[in-house]
Formats: C-alpha cells, sequence, structure tokens
C-alpha cells in the first residue's frame, strides 16, 4: 500500500518537474529561437540568441567603455549615446535585432512603418511589464486601455493653449528671478562660468509645478526633485538586471535604495493630495492644474477615479514633463553657445519683437530664427532616444506579420542623425531645414513621437523652451566654457554627463 502511494507521489512529482522543465525550455530556449528564426526569414539580423543575458551584457560593457571618456566637440552623437544600437546598424544594416535575456528588440528605422506603430496603438502597446518604466514615468504615460481613455479626458483642460499661455509670466518671472542671482554675481566682473545644469533644472522643475502638477511650490515639491535624481541614477546602475523577470524583488542595495526613494516620493505626493482634498472641501478653487483636476474627478463618484489614481498621476508628473523639458533647455543653451551666429540672429530676432519688454505669448508666434533652432536641437538632441513598443499576438505591420512577444524599439536619435532620412548633413546643426516650419521639413520629427500617444505636453515645452530663450538672450549672452566637457549621455533621458559650464555675460 505504502509503496503504491509513494509510487503515486513520485509519479506525480516527475509529472510537475517534467511539466515545469518543458515550460522553462520553451520560455528560455525553444520560443527565443523560434521567433529568431522567423525574424531571420524576414530579413532581420542580429546575433543569435544567447540564454540568460543575450546581448545585454555586451551593450552595458560597450555604453561603460564608451561613457568613460569625453568626444570630441560634433553633433554626431550617436556613437556615444547608443553605442549598441550604432555598433548593431553598422554590422548588420538598419534591419537588427538585439537580445535582452529572452526578450527580443526588433529595431524599427523605416519612417513608413513607424508612422503605421504609432499609429495603432492597440496593437503596438507600451511594454506592459515595464516595471522601471512605471517608476520613472508612470500614470497616463504608462497606462493602457479605458483607464488611459479616462485620465486623458479628465487631464485635457491642464494642456488647452489658454492654460498655456497663462504659464508665460510665471515662465518669465523665474528666469528673471534666476537672472537676479546671475546680476548680482556679475556686479564686480565681467563674466561668470555657470553650470547650467542645475540652474536649469531648479527653473524648470519650479515653473512646471507652479502651472503644472500642483499649483505650488512646497517643501514637499523639493524633496521630490532630489528624489527624482536619486531613482534616475539607481535605475541607471540597474539597467542590465532589468530584462530579468522578478528584478524588483532582487536583494540589491541599488534596488532597495530606488523602491524606498519610489515609496517616499509616493507618500509625499499623498500628502500634498490630502492637505489639497482638504482645501478643496472647505471651498478652495480649482486651479487647473493635475492635482486640482483628478482630486474633481475623484469627488465625483461616477467618474471611477480612486485616491490612488490621483496620488499615481501627481507622482508621474512630477518626472515625465519637468525633466524632459529641462534637459532639451540645457542643449539649446549648449547651441547657442556653440554657434555664436545663430545666437545672435536669435537675439536679433527676440530684441526686435519683444524690445526690452518681458516676452509675451503673442510675440512668440513671430519667433522664427528661435523656433527652427529650437526644432533642430530637438532633433538633433532628443531627450528620448529611442522608445519600444510590445506584440502579445501575431500582428500585421507592412507587407510582413511579426512574431508574437517581442518588442519593437523607434531609435529616435539613430533615425534623426540618419543622412537617408535628413539628409547628408543629417549629423550637423543646421536650423535652416526647418525654415518652411516643422510640418513642412521632409521629414517627420519624433521627438514627441506621434499619433495618439504623442507627448501630452508638445506645446507646453514649445511654449517654455521659447520663453526661456527670448528672456535670457534679451539680457544674457552665452559662450561655451574651456572647461565644458562634451559628453552627451543616456541617464533614461539624454544629459549632459560632465555638466555644462558656459560663460555667460550681459548684453550691454
Ligand atoms: C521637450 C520636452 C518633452 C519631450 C521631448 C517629451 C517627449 C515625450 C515622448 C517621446 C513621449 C512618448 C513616449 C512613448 O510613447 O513611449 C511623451 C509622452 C508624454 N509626455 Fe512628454 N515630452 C516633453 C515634455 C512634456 C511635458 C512638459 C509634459 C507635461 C507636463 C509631458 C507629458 C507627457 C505625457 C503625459 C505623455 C504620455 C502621453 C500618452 O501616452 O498619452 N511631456 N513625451
Amino acid at each position: 500500500m505504502d509503496a503504491t502511494i509513494a509510487s503515486i507521489l513520485i509519479s506525480v512529482l516527475s509529472l510537475v518537474i517534467l511539466r515545469y522543465t518543458i515550460k522553462l525550455a520553451n520560455r528560455y530556449w525553444f520560443r527565443p529561437k523560434k521567433i529568431e528564426k522567423r525574424l531571420r526569414e524576414l530579413g532581420f539580423r542580429g546575433n543569435p540568441y544567447r540564454i540568460i543575458f543575450g546581448d545585454a551584457k555586451d551593450l552595458v560593457a560597450m555604453r561603460g567603455q564608451l561613457t568613460s571618456k569625453p568626444m570630441e566637440l560634433s553633433d554626431d552623437i550617436t556613437p556615444r549615446i547608443l553605442p549598441y544600437q550604432h555598433h548593431m546598424a553598422q554590422k548588420f544594416g538598419k534591419k537588427y535585432f538585439i537580445w535582452f535575456g529572452t526578450k527580443l528588440r526588433l529595431t524599427i528605422m523605416d519612417p513608413v512603418l513607424v508612422k503605421e506603430i504609432l499609429s495603432r496603438p492597440n496593437e503596438f502597446r507600451k511594454p506592459n511589464n515595464d516595471q522601471m518604466g512605471k517608476v520613472l514615468a508612470g500614470g497616463l504615460f504608462s497606462s493602457e486601455g479605458n483607464t488611459w481613455t479616462k485620465h486623458k479626458k479628465i487631464l485635457n483642460p491642464s494642456f488647452h493653449m489658454e492654460k498655456i499661455k497663462n504659464m508665460v509670466p510665471s515662465i518669465v518671472e523665474g528666469c528673471l528671478e534666476m537672472m537676479e542671482k546671475w546680476n548680482m554675481s556679475l556686479a564686480s566682473k565681467e563674466s561668470i562660468e555657470i553650470d547650467m545644469v542645475p540652474e536649469i533644472q531648479t527653473l524648470i522643475n519650479d515653473i512646471m509645478c507652479k502651472t503644472v502638477v500642483t499649483g505650488q511650490i512646497s517643501e514637499e515639491t523639493k524633496r521630490i526633485y532630489q528624489l527624482r535624481i536619486i531613482v534616475n541614477q539607481q535605475s541607471m546602475k540597474l539597467a542590465k538586471f532589468m530584462f530579468f523577470p522578478g528584478w524588483w524583488h532582487l536583494p540589491f542595495l541599488e534596488v532597495k535604495t530606488l523602491k524606498a526613494a519610489h515609496e517616499e516620493t509616493q507618500s509625499l505626493v499623498k500628502k500634498m493630495v490630502t492637505r489639497r482634498l482638504e482645501e478643496m472641501k472647505t471651498g478652495a478653487s480649482n486651479q487647473g492644474d493635475v492635482l486640482s483636476l483628478m482630486l474633481e474627478a475623484y469627488q465625483d463618484e461616477a467618474s471611477g477615479v480612486s485616491l490612488d489614481d490621483v496620488i499615481e498621476e501627481c507622482r508621474s508628473f512630477h518626472f515625465v514633463g519637468p525633466e524632459s523639458t529641462a534637459r532639451s533647455q540645457m542643449w539649446m543653451l549648449y547651441a547657442l553657445a556653440k554657434y555664436p551666429e545663430w545666437q545672435e540672429r536669435a537675439r536679433e530676432e527676440v530684441l526686435q519683437v519683444f524690445g526690452d519688454q518681458k516676452p509675451n505669448i503673442e510675440g512668440q508666434n513671430q519667433l522664427k530664427i528661435v523656433t527652427m533652432i529650437i526644432y533642430e536641437v530637438l532633433r538633433l538632441y532628443p531627450p528620448t532616444g529611442m522608445f519600444h513598443r510590445a506584440i502579445s499576438k501575431d500582428t500585421k505591420l507592412g507587407d510582413m506579420v511579426l512574431p508574437a512577444w517581442i518588442q519593437v524599439t523607434i531609435p529616435i536619435t539613430l533615425m534623426h542623425h540618419d543622412p537617408d532620412i535628413w539628409g547628408e548633413d543629417a549629423t550637423q546643426f543646421n536650423p535652416e531645414r526647418f525654415a518652411e516650419g516643422v510640418f513642412n521639413s521632409k521629414m517627420q520629427l519624433l521627438t514627441f513621437t506621434a499619433g495618439p500617444r504623442k507627448c501630452t505636453g508638445q506645446s507646453m515645452a514649445m511654449v517654455t523652451h521659447k520663453s526661456v530663450i527670448a528672456t535670457l538672450l534679451q539680457r544674457f549672452s552665452f559662450e561655451l566654457s574651456p572647461s565644458y566637457i562634451h559628453a552627451p549621455k543616456h541617464s533614461f533621458l539624454l544629459t549632459p554627463q560632465h555638466g555644462m559650464k558656459l560663460v555667460v555675460r550681459k548684453i550691454v
């Protein structure tokens, strides 16, 4: 009898082990090999599948090696900021794939196919197992389906042109305050050297927070910005583990620090949300910022918005918009400093339109040169170097059928620097290419992406850039400092690795 029970148990156990072995073998070997075969048949090339790491180890090593030294003062930045993608494109041509563990990322650089992907967000979805994406962005940025539609509708008023117009005086005031400090330092000197990274970061954070997110700067918001820096640093250190299922539970110090920073951010936002909710109950007006709009929806039971939804949107807007806008603003100052003839043309235009009056929204439409410069910087130095979409079933794209369970990567920077797309001078700074406007330029700018999931804050970012540039150029000139080190690097968003030291002078 005992022997029978034992043999039944052994058989059941063997079956369970066999089932899991088959599942593991399928997940870690047969499925990747099948996917690879199908993609090779479609004409894509890449390294053969390697178990556990795939290409990830090589990618991280190459990035580490290249970012350990600065580059020459050139705008041809892809070999440094996306070294592995650049290397793969050189080796295999534009149709290549990269393995991240068992996950295959297929690079799509054909503008027609990219447009198709972006116009079909229900099939090409944001990767939903992307825990890091949720920490770094989250909210509207990462949500899908009904939640995305509902929250987008609630938050739309925050991004109406009327609301954006009202931001301009705050942006100009913010710049004037920052420049007042510069003026004081310049009282006894002809020029000063300033690292623009912390200056611009604080300026844009404060502007966005006051005008978009919570309507005011508080101790909590200041701490959230510090936590954002910690989150960015830790996530870079964890890049090579991110494709491991369950990396979020690994017992590493970096994971612990990241989680702690994330949780502290959530609890600070919760404090702000609760406080504002109390204020609204006692009659405080809706200021049209993200927090007010979400709380108004939360108070309407029919909306189905929970307090956690409010907290998450609010947390995410502290991260997404300010960080991208600040980074691109830094590169705009770099370009003005590096190309003095364009700086001069932009200043002439600003002075012609505004004289010494504070820049307003009406005059901004006449800033043709400034706008051309902004678009050219957004083309050469897009804050988001690439983005990914996932498919969970066989999906038609152009005349191909892509296999299920892969991701497609759209390498914005690689495409923006591609001579086949932007012409022979693709890697050079030439704002003239936007002389007829961004919509009339030959190719589509992907910095804010396109289609239904394009950047919600595009107009807001453009108005911010124009207001900041106009206000600064009215009063100061900029030159690259001899101590400036050119080292653009992707720290999730494109950042000047060793700061951005500029020599600043008053305009006489
Ligand atoms: C120069 C500045 C900016 C750049 C380059 C930028 C870039 C982008 C990109 C590339 C995406 C799409 C990412 C993807 O599909 O995976 C995106 C989405 C988004 N951006 Fe921006 N962004 C900027 C400023 C802002 C600002 C100022 C805000 C708001 C205050 C904002 C809010 C959002 C939101 C909410 C989404 C998600 C939209 C959706 O999925 O429906 N962005 N942005």
